[in-house]
């Protein structure tokens, strides 16, 4: 289970100490499918860096597991099970996909076993397990590979950040059939996807709308989902609602 108490994340702005999270309280249960979604400048990414360990807090508390893990750094909250999947996976000279595979999962994997991760996401391994991960893969591949190397991790909580982002319609549908296979082998995994996408909205178990570094709006997806979405995208609709 993942707690959050009271967290707020201030910054400088414009020389002003702005509140970026204001006292947010959350509570995530196991086996999850959780999408936060919100207007722009929400502060959606933001939680979502304070819960990876990237950003540190300014005042409360996060407890992961019954472990309170405010003051771990982003290596031990990767170490106890949490997968933030950035928006490309990261690049080193001469790294092909099964050295960023065998890196994520943390063990000696066989081809056949990165082979099956590189399916999960609807890549044909053979084509990709030698490739080097460079400019030469497009957008949706690379987004592809990233959600494979968190897959790989066998990770317990597994953040996405606008997975949508960047990527076109068709690479689009592939990656909602994604997030529906994750959502039904769960395995005891919880999974948080930021997202605008009335898609990927449809396929969650609980709706967190954030607006000005609050929670707005939280409950069952056939509780918000219609308050949030129709003839216009979700976040037009989100902000209607503030
Ligand atoms: N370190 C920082 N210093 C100053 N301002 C910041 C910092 N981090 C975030 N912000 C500001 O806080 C607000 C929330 O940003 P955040 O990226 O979390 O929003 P978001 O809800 O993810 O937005 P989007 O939907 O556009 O991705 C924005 O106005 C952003 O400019």
């Amino acid at each position: 289970m993942l707690e959050l108490k009271n967290v707020s994340f201030n910054a400088e702005s414009d020389g002003e100490n702005v509140g970026i999270i204001r006292d947010i309280s959350l509570s995530v249960d196991d086996n999850r499918f959780i999408v936060i979604t919100g207007p722009n400048g929400g502060g959606k990414s933001t939680l979502a860096k304070l819960i990876a360990g990237i950003q540190k807090l300014s005042s409360g508390s996060i407890i992961f597991d019954g472990v309170d893990i405010t003051d771990k750094n982003i290596t031990e909250r990767a170490r106890l099970g949490i997968g933030f999947a950035f928006q490309q996976p990261v690049r080193f000279k001469g790294m092909t996909v099964l050295d960023l595979l065998r890196i994520a999962s943390g063990k000696t994997l066989s081809i056949s076993e990165a082979c099956e991760y590189l399916s999960e996401v609807g890549l044909c391994a053979k084509d990709y397990i030698n490739r080097e991960i460079n400019a030469s893969l497009s957008g949706g591949e690379l987004k592809r590979i990233e959600i494979a190397t968190v897959i790989a991790r066998d990770v317990k909580l597994a953040l996405f950040d606008e997975p949508e982002a960047g990527i076109d319609l068709w690479s689009f549908n592939n990656l909602i059939r994604i997030f529906e296979k994750m959502r039904s082998d769960r395995r005891g995994r919880t999974i948080i996807v930021i997202s605008h996408q009335e898609r990927i909205l449809n396929i969650a178990d609980e709706i967190v709308v954030i607006s000005d570094g609050r929670i707005l709006k939280q409950g069952s997806k056939d509780e918000i989902l219609p308050e949030i979405t129709g003839t216009e995208s979700a976040v037009n609709m989100c902000s209607k609602i503030q």
